[in-house]
This record gives C-alpha cells, sequence and structure tokens, in this order.
C-alpha cells in the first residue's frame, strides 16, 4: 500500500474532522512562529548585554532590557503552552472519535460477512481480533502524525531555515546539507525493518490466536494435564515474537545512533562557520547563539520525523491486512431483491456439490426437497453432510456447484435478511452469550416482553428449572448446565417463532425426560411449518413426513419411515442398530409387561 492508497482511505473517516484539523492547523503555524522567537531573543540579548559591557553600568538601563525580555519570554512560553494544548486537545479529539468510527465500521462489516470468511486460516478469531486492534491503533497514530504532528515539525524547521538563510546564506547551505544525509539514514532504516516488520505482525496475530485457544480449551488442558505442553507451546511463539522484536529495536538503535552523529556534526559544522564569520566581524556573537538555537529548531523536528515515518511505515504494514479485511467485498452477503410478502417456504437443494473452504468436500451431486408443512428428516452417520446440507439451506455457505431453491427461485435472490428472519435454527453447539438467561432467550425477539420470554421458558421445559435458581432469570446463562443452555437455544426458538425450522440435534445433551418434553412442544410448534431435522434419535425421525438417508455425502435413500426400512441398506442397518443399542427387547418386556 502507498501514501496516496491509504489516505484515500483513510478520507472518509477522516472527512468529519475537517473542522478540527483546520483548526489544528492554525494552531500548527502559531507554534512554528512562537518556536523561534527564543533564539531571536538570545541573540539580542547576547548582542545588548556585550553593548552594555562596554559602557559603564546603568542599573535602570539593565531593569528595563532584563525586565522586557524576561516579559517576552514568559509570554512567548504562556502563548506556547496553549497553542500546544489546543493541539494536543484537537488531535486527541481526531484520534479517538476516528478510532471509535473505524471500529463501528469493522463491526458492521464483519458482522455482515459470509460464515465462509470466519471459516479461512488467516480469520481465526485471535488472529482477528489483534488485526482490527493493531490495525485501528496504527492508522489513528497515522492521521494523528499526517494531519497534526508533521505538519507542527515541518513548519517549525522550514521557518527556522528561512530565518537562518535571512541571517547569511553560507550557514543557510551547511544547515541543509544535514537535511538529505538524515533522512537518507531514516529511508535505510524503514527499507531494513519492513521485513521484520511484517513478521512481527504475522507472530503477533498466531500468538493472539494461540492465547486465545488456550483459555478457550482450559478444561480440556486440565483434564488431559496438557499445562506444561500449552506453556511450551506458547513459549515458542512468545520467544519467536521476542527475538523478532529485539532484533527490530537493535537495528533502530544503531541508525538511530547514525542519526545523532549526523546531527552533532551538523551542530559542529554551524558552529565552526558562524564563529568564521563572527571572527570576521561581519556577525555578532549573539549570532552563534542564535545559529545553534535555530539548527536545534531544524533537526529536532527532523529527530521526530524518523519516529512518525516509522511509525507510518508500521501503520503501511497494518493497513495492508486492515482493509483487506474490511473491504472483503466476496464475502458481504449478496442481498437479493426479492422480498415476498407470503411464500409457500418449499426449499430444496437441486444438484449441489459442496466443499469446504479447506478443500474438503462435504456433498456430492445433492438433491433434496423440503415440502412447506412437512417435517423432513436428515438420516445418516457421523460426518456424512447432514449439517452441511443445513448449513446451506440456511444461506450461510453458498453450494460449489448446483443451487439452493426456495419457491424455485435462487435462495440468493432473496433478500438474505428476509430470509434469515424466517428461518428458525437450533444447532448441535448453540452459543450462549455472556448475559443472563433472560437476555439469552430474548436474543429470538429483542421486543419480547418478560412474560414472552418465560412462556417461551415453558415451552422449552426450562422454566420450572429456572425458577428453583436463586437468582431465576437473572442468573448468568453460561453457569448452566448443558443441557439446559440447549433449552435456552430452544425457548430463544419458540420466541423467534419463524414459519421454517432448521434443527441439527435439537435434544442432544438432554436427559430423556426433558427429551420428550421439548419433543412434544416441537412436535405443537412443527405444526403447518416447513422443517428439517437432523438426529440420531429415532424417535424424532419415524414420525417425519419424509427422510433423506445420506453417505459420504451423497443421497442414498429417500422414503418414509417405512418404505426406507423395507428397502434395507444403510437406514435399515441404523434403526436396527439403534434397536440393539436400546436393547429393544429388554425394554418392551419391561415396559409393555
Ligand atoms: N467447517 C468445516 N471445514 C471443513 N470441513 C468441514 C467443516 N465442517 C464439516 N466438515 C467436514 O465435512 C464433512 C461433513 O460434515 P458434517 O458436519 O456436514 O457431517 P454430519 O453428517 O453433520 O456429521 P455429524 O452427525 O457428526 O454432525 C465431514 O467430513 C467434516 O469433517
Amino acid at each position: 500500500m502507498n501514501t496516496f492508497l491509504l489516505i484515500r482511505k483513510l478520507w472518509p473517516f477522516v472527512r468529519n474532522y475537517r473542522g478540527s484539523l483546520i483548526l489544528a492547523l492554525l494552531l500548527t503555524t502559531i507554534g512554528a512562529l512562537l518556536a523561534q522567537v527564543t533564539p531571536l531573543v538570545m541573540e539580542y540579548s547576547v548582542n545588548t548585554v556585550q553593548g552594555l559591557l562596554k559602557r559603564p553600568i546603568d542599573n535602570t538601563e539593565v531593569i528595563r532590557v532584563v525586565g522586557s525580555l524576561v516579559a517576552i519570554l514568559l509570554t512567548k512560553e504562556l502563548l506556547a503552552l496553549l497553542v500546544q494544548l489546543g493541539q494536543k486537545f484537537l488531535s486527541d479529539r481526531i484520534r479517538f472519535r476516528m478510532a471509535a468510527d473505524l471500529y463501528d465500521f469493522t463491526i458492521s462489516r464483519i458482522a455482515s460477512y459470509h460464515l465462509s470468511f470466519f471459516a479461512q486460516d488467516q480469520n481465526q478469531i485471535g488472529k482477528l481480533e489483534k488485526r482490527i486492534d493493531k490495525g485501528i491503533d496504527s492508522l489513528t497514530k497515522t492521521v494523528k502524525n499526517l494531519f497534526v504532528d508533521i505538519a507542527p515539525m515541518v513548519a517549525n524547521a522550514a521557518f527556522a531555515l528561512v530565518l537562518i538563510y535571512n541571517k547569511n546564506i553560507g550557514v543557510g547551505i551547511v544547515a541543509t546539507l544535514v537535511l538529505p544525509v538524515y533522512a537518507y539514514i531514516s529511508r535505510e532504516q524503514t527499507n531494513r525493518q519492513k521485513q521484520i516488520r511484517r513478521n512481527i505482525q504475522e507472530v503477533r496475530e498466531n500468538k493472539a490466536n494461540a492465547l486465545y485457544g488456550l483459555l478457550e480449551s482450559i478444561f480440556v488442558v486440565k483434564s488431559f494435564v496438557r499445562e506444561s505442553y500449552e506453556q511450551r507451546r506458547q513459549q515458542v511463539l512468545n520467544l519467536s515474537l521476542c527475538e523478532k522484536e529485539i532484533r527490530h529495536h537493535r537495528t533502530n538503535y544503531w541508525f538511530d545512533g547514525l542519526k545523532s552523529i549526523a546531527e552533532q556534526v551538523g551542530i559542529v559544522l554551524v558552529f565552526v562557520v558562524t564563529i568564521y564569520f563572527v571572527l570576521n566581524r561581519q556577525m555578532t556573537v549573539g549570532a552563534i547563539l542564535l545559529h545553534i538555537m535555530l539548527f536545534n529548531n531544524v533537526s529536532a523536528p527532523v529527530r521526530h520525523l524518523h519516529r512518525i515515518y516509522d511509525e507510518y511505515t508500521e501503520a503501511l504494514t497494518y493497513a495492508e491486512g486492515f482493509f483487506d479485511m474490511i473491504e472483503n467485498n466476496s464475502y458481504l452477503h449478496q442481498r437479493g431483491s426479492l422480498k415476498p410478502t407470503s411464500w409457500t417456504g418449499h426449499f430444496s437443494l437441486q444438484n449441489v456439490d459442496f466443499v469446504y473452504p479447506n478443500g474438503k468436500q462435504a456433498l456430492h451431486n445433492v438433491t433434496l426437497d423440503l415440502k412447506p408443512g412437512k417435517v423432513t428428516a436428515l438420516v445418516g452417520l457421523s460426518g456424512a453432510g447432514k449439517s452441511s446440507a443445513l448449513n446451506l439451506l440456511a444461506g450461510f455457505y453458498n453450494p460449489t456447484r448446483g443451487s439452493v431453491l426456495l419457491d424455485g427461485q435462487p435462495l440468493a435472490d432473496y433478500d438474505s435478511e428476509l430470509v434469515r428472519e424466517n428461518v428458525g435454527l437450533v444447532l448441535q453447539k448453540n452459543h450462549i452469550f455472556a448475559g443472563t438467561i433472560e437476555e439469552n432467550i430474548r436474543y429470538g425477539r429483542l421486543e419480547a416482553t418478560t412474560e414472552e420470554v418465560i412462556e417461551a421458558a415453558r415451552q422449552a421445559s426450562l422454566h420450572h428449572q429456572v425458577q428453583q435458581l436463586p437468582k431465576g432469570y437473572q442468573t448468568e446463562a453460561r453457569a448452566l448446565s448443558g443441557g439446559q443452555q440447549q433449552r435456552i437455544a430452544i425457548a430463544r426458538l419458540f420466541l423467534k417463532n419463524p414459519p421454517v425450522l432448521l434443527l441439527d440435534e435439537p435434544t442432544a445433551s438432554l436427559d430423556a425426560i426433558t427429551a420428550e418434553q421439548i419433543k412434544d412442544s416441537l412436535d405443537a410448534i412443527k405444526q403447518n411449518r416447513t422443517v428439517l431435522i437432523i438426529s440420531h434419535n429415532i424417535s424424532q425421525i419415524m414420525d417425519a413426513d419424509q427422510i433423506y438417508v445420506l453417505q459420504e455425502g451423497e443421497v442414498v435413500g429417500q422414503g418414509t419411515h417405512e418404505s426406507l426400512y423395507q428397502s434395507g441398506g444403510l437406514y435399515r442397518d441404523i434403526i436396527d442398530s439403534n434397536a440393539r443399542t436400546l436393547n429393544i427387547s429388554r425394554l418392551a418386556a419391561t415396559v409393555l409387561g
């Protein structure tokens, strides 16, 4: 990424703060002019004191001269302080407000991306978090550097140089000669650091991701007593980052040393040339002080310029990844224009192949129909592709080949939000947010009343247990058992009350009695809705209006429970195996007597 592109990309975020920027630039000019007052006053002081020394001391004149010099210096310092404060307030305002704007924009973009974006290796949660964090931080720093910091420095250096040239062209040329040397060293420094920086960024992202992974899996780590194994894995990343940071800093120290030498050479040259002119009586003694102080006004900003350039090149490195992330239109849900006021809810997959981003083909030429108002079941062994088919029907992924249709039109032609609003999902792993039970259930319909939340919990056979909790619905939802969390997800679905239900193992991790209660509630809600159910529980499969049998990503059977059983094959094997696992004959003897 180059500077022009970066400014173009940042401009929409900077534009809102144009007023503050203009004010900052105005203060900059005033600040740069004020910075030249001290050297001029010093020159005047030395020359005046020299003049006074040549005459008998007149106390009144001394007090008048010293008093007015002190007054000028104090007033200048006071004004400079006010200008600096103004610049700092403005720069903070621009920086933090812009960071908030960038953050808002990033969240709205990322949240709208297709699931396939998050399935990419480089977009694992920890890595994304680091990229967002570092990206926003370095970009806002850049804006501050570009628009707020650089300007005062350049202005200060420019005014100081103009003054030096005005006093004496020879001294001016000497002072200017140091600048290209300085710029060359800074450029070399940055070029050498570029690759190290990229590596550091990559290792930082990996480290953040690894830490995230460790904390997320701490229960498994502890149960397998893998603390030291995990510690070693973290250590490797940590050491690698550490080494790179040390190398980065060491290189910086060398270059900083070189620049310091260049600066000192500059001071000595200015000093020698000025002394030459003073001895030739072409300048007053005060000029020595004036030139050295003015040269300091030139070199000090240039010294900082490197820090800014350094931060700027770091920002360019992060900006690339950051803008790639937030401008990735290929992952945006294509919001189709179809917004029917009513639909029959006839979903289907037509000759669908589906390959995950990592290259794993989960579905081969799958054709299936979810008949409106009917219950369709998907059966198959673990890994057969059932959840993948559901993900395609929910529009979370796009098929690699073939089409997903709703009422005969490609699903992609519909307004995706409208589709998702009308589809209810209960997945194998239901996410429970940090928050209370009430908040988690209300997620199904944000405007629901407390009574409606309680009614949904009742339908999901959860209300009774919540009542027993000391804090009731205000209990932290993540503190509940797996089965209770599953019922929160089901209560959410009841609250949402959508016409299409996609259920992936809705009663997994529930005890038999609760599973039966939920099944009854689901049976009630299933009436006149389009339902797809995936389950290893045969009681939930047998009642389906139609059943599809999936094997290694292919449909190998279709029909009702009876017809599929009669035709044998995988379905029959699954049912027989279920019956044996349940020890049906003994169960029947015990239950039926
Ligand atoms: N996010 C993913 N990335 C890559 N491959 C995946 C992903 N999710 C699933 N797969 C693979 O796709 C295949 C089908 O998986 P899927 O989850 O659809 O099976 P399933 O029939 O639902 O299994 P189960 O009954 O165990 O839930 C499997 O081989 C699985 O490893």
